[in-house]
């Protein structure tokens, strides 16, 4: 079985070929550009490998509404060229085979509850925190989409008492991705991420941004496994502090084992690794082929 995987990110896109046990046999990563310069990379990778069926975890919005006139489009994105962009009917055109597609985010989620930290389970959040902030759902076994679909990092949070920063989120100002994402970091600081120390003070307002949002989502979801992704959560040091907030937020409310006793297996990095968005698209590649058959 060869499942072709599209990850495609705002900044970057990633395709590959994988199979039904998760491995990637290949794969080749480019930059974002206009869609018709990107899409034509994309189909020139998969026009000799002979695919049957493909996944795409895409950046967003995008319509994944079965049945509306726009699905499979990118919808209101201020990236040139890829507003109103109809993403999954220039492949269709190039490639008749079954198409998963969602979100990043929910694709990353996916691949985990398939084949990562939340193997087995049958709900979980995916967080990635980089460029922007998004969160995945995965619940009773589902991918959640509803009226569009989430779009978790760009709630409002409580501001942290020591933080005067006005947020730089286009739409919101000081909402999650406007306050906590890579560049709200770099704006606050006027360093980079990686460039801050591992004990500055950066990381307790980050880690305090999203542990409110985790603890909100705990709350709403009740998720079996929280997972951390994206640039940002390289910095390890962010995981404890976020564990302990989040716990400290609960106070003892929400009365599981994982999350008392064991929060250090509940709030995780991907079990993927890098490979969670590439694995995710897979994993809804895989999907797409199973319902065909
Ligand atoms: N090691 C690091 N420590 C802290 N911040 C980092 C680190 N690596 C990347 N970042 C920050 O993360 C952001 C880039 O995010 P990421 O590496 O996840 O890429 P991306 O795919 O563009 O993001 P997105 O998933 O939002 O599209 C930048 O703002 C960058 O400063
Ligand atoms: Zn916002």
């Amino acid at each position: 079985m060869r499942i072709g995987a599209i990850e495609a990110g705002g900044t970057k896109f990633v395709c590959g070929i994988g199979n039904e046990r998760g491995e990637i046999r290949d794969s080749i990563s480019f930059a974002t550009e206009h869609p018709e310069i990107t899409l034509d990379k994309v189909i020139s990778y998969f026009k000799d490998k002979q695919v049957d069926a493909i996944g795409i975890g895409s950046f967003g919005p995008i319509d994944i509404r079965h049945g509306s006139p726009t699905y499979g489009y990118v919808t209101t994105t201020p990236k040139p060229g890829w507003e109103n962009y109809d993403f999954l009917g220039t492949l269709r055109r190039e490639f008749d085979v079954p198409y998963g597609w969602d979100t990043d985010v929910n694709a990353a989620a996916f691949g985990e509850a398939t084949w990562g930290a939340a193997k087995g389970l049958s709900s979980c959040l995916y967080y990635t925190i980089g460029t922007g902030i998004g969160i995945g759902v995965y619940s009773e076994g589902k991918l959640v989409h509803g009226l569009v679909h989430p779009e978790g990092g760009h709630v409002l949070p409580r501001r942290h008492p020591n933080d005067d920063f006005a947020g730089i989120c286009p739409y919101h100002g000081d909402c999650l991705e406007g306050m906590a994402a890579g560049p709200a970091i770099e704006a606050r600081w006027t360093l980079k991420g990686h460039e801050l120390p591992v004990d500055h003070p950066a990381w307790e307002i980050e880690a305090f941004y999203l542990a409110q949002s985790i603890t909100g989502a705990i709350l709403l979801n009740s998720p079996e496994k929280v997972i951390l992704g994206g640039g940002v959560m390289q910095q390890s040091q962010l995981f404890p502090l976020i564990r302990d907030a989040v716990k400290e937020n609960l106070n003892g409310y929400v009365s599981a084992s994982e999350i008392l006793d064991h929060i250090d297996e509940y709030i995780v990095p991907p079990g993927l690794g890098q490979q969670a968005g590439l694995c995710g698209a897979l994993a809804l590649g895989l999907a797409a082929l199973r319902t065909t058959k």
